[in-house]
């Protein structure tokens, strides 16, 4: 059996701080809520949607630091002392993440409430959580709705705008990838899956001079394609049609730079390198980052060139079970310095 979940309602518009009351209600969430939110997006958003929840549920607050085990097993705590029933993220992809897994084992519903349109993780079923250096993308449950606030979004810097673009522009690689999978492996490969998710990147390379912009209806495009983009991994029932070499390229990263960048920055990166190696057209990936304002080499990231190839480098090494053009012994030091030089990356 293939089981599809996905969000019940999704709230894109402006002003909807208030609007997660009404969300709640409409879902029958019930009456014990716990609102997730990161140090930052307390004041950015969290504190006042927990004083409009306040006044129609009674709300336990918790606030997240980071995308690891240990802070899934702290919110896995709080929901069981405080009985909470329901639980919202407020904030970046790492505490969607640890809200999406603490709600789903403990078998309360989440409401995902971003504060920046920077990963594809809004919408989606499966939770990216940091441990011991590396990532792993574990399966868990989409949120049962996503509230996004184009006047809250509109706040982050432009930066994030620009790293949700990446994380877009990667579904091109991600999805050859997973069809050099199926046929060398024989991986399940879902057509439908595959289409939504080229759709976003498509749609970010031709919209690209209106992300640009950094207003309103940029932020719009952008959420819509990252809640796309999240719906193809909940019909796929993995990260596939999001996550291939490229993604590990940047789970490499984060594991050995000494301060990596944005995930969708640094995947973005990846997406140019990944796709010289598919023999894609990786200029034109390149010109829609430049156009976006996206980094588009190691200087732009903050990471030094070693760094950049040492993690081209190692990157098949950190999901093995995900076939990929790096294959199974990954690339050689010489073809990676390679392939960063000729695409302008180191
Ligand atoms: N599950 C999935 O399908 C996916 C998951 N991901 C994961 O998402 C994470 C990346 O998310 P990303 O949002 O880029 O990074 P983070 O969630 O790590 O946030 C980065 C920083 O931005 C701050 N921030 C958040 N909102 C704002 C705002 N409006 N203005 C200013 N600063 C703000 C955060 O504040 P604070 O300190 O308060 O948190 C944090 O310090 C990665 O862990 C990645 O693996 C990415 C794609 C898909
Ligand atoms: O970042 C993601 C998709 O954009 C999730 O992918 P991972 O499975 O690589 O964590
Ligand atoms: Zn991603």
């Amino acid at each position: 059996m293939h089981l599809m979940q996905l969000p019940r309602e999704v709230l894109l518009g402006e002003n909807l701080k208030g609007e997660v009351v009404n969300v709640a209600k409409r879902l029958g969430l019930g009456e014990k809520a716990l609102i997730l939110y990161g140090p930052r997006t307390k004041e950015i958003a969290g504190r006042e949607v927990e004083r409009n929840l306040q006044e129609s549920f009674d709300v336990s607050a918790l606030t997240v630091k980071a995308a690891t085990t240990g802070e899934v097993e702290r919110a896995l705590a709080k929901i069981r002392d405080e009985g909470a029933d329901w639980l919202i993220a407020v904030g970046g992809g790492s505490i969607i993440d640890v809200a999406k897994l603490a709600s789903f084992k403990a078998g309360v519903p989440f409401i995902s409430f971003p504060t920046t349109a920077s990963h594809d993780g809004i919408a989606s079923a499966n939770a990216s959580i940091k441990d011991l250096g590396s990532k792993t993308s574990v399966k868990a449950v989409p949120p049962v709705a996503v509230i996004a606030d184009v006047e809250v979004i509109k706040t982050a810097p432009y930066r994030y705008l620009a790293a949700g673009v990446g994380d877009m522009i990667s579904n091109l690689t991600a999805v050859k990838d997973w069809r050099l999978a199926h046929r060398i492996k024989g991986e399940y490969y879902s057509e439908y899956a595959a289409s939504l998710s080229l759709m976003s990147a498509k749609m970010v390379i031709k919209n690209a001079d209106i992300i640009r912009l950094g207003n309103e209806e940029s932020v719009r495009k952008v959420v819509k394609g990252l809640i796309s983009s999240g719906v193809a991994m909940s019909i796929a029932g993995s990260s596939r049609p999001a996550s291939g070499a490229e993604h590990l390229f940047s789970h490499a990263l984060d594991a050995i730079a000494p301060k990596p960048a944005l995930h969708g920055e640094q995947v973005g990166v990846g997406t140019i390198i990944m796709a010289y190696l598919h023999g894609l057209k990786w200029e034109r990936i390149r010109e829609t980052l430049k156009r976006v304002g996206a980094p588009t080499n190691a200087y732009e990231l903050g990471i030094e060139p070693d760094i950049i190839v040492e993690a081209l480098t190692i990157a098949h090494t950190i999901r093995p079970e995900r076939y990929t053009i790096l294959g199974r012994d990954g690339l050689t030091r010489e073809a990676a310095e390679n392939a960063a030089k000729i695409t302008g990356v180191i």
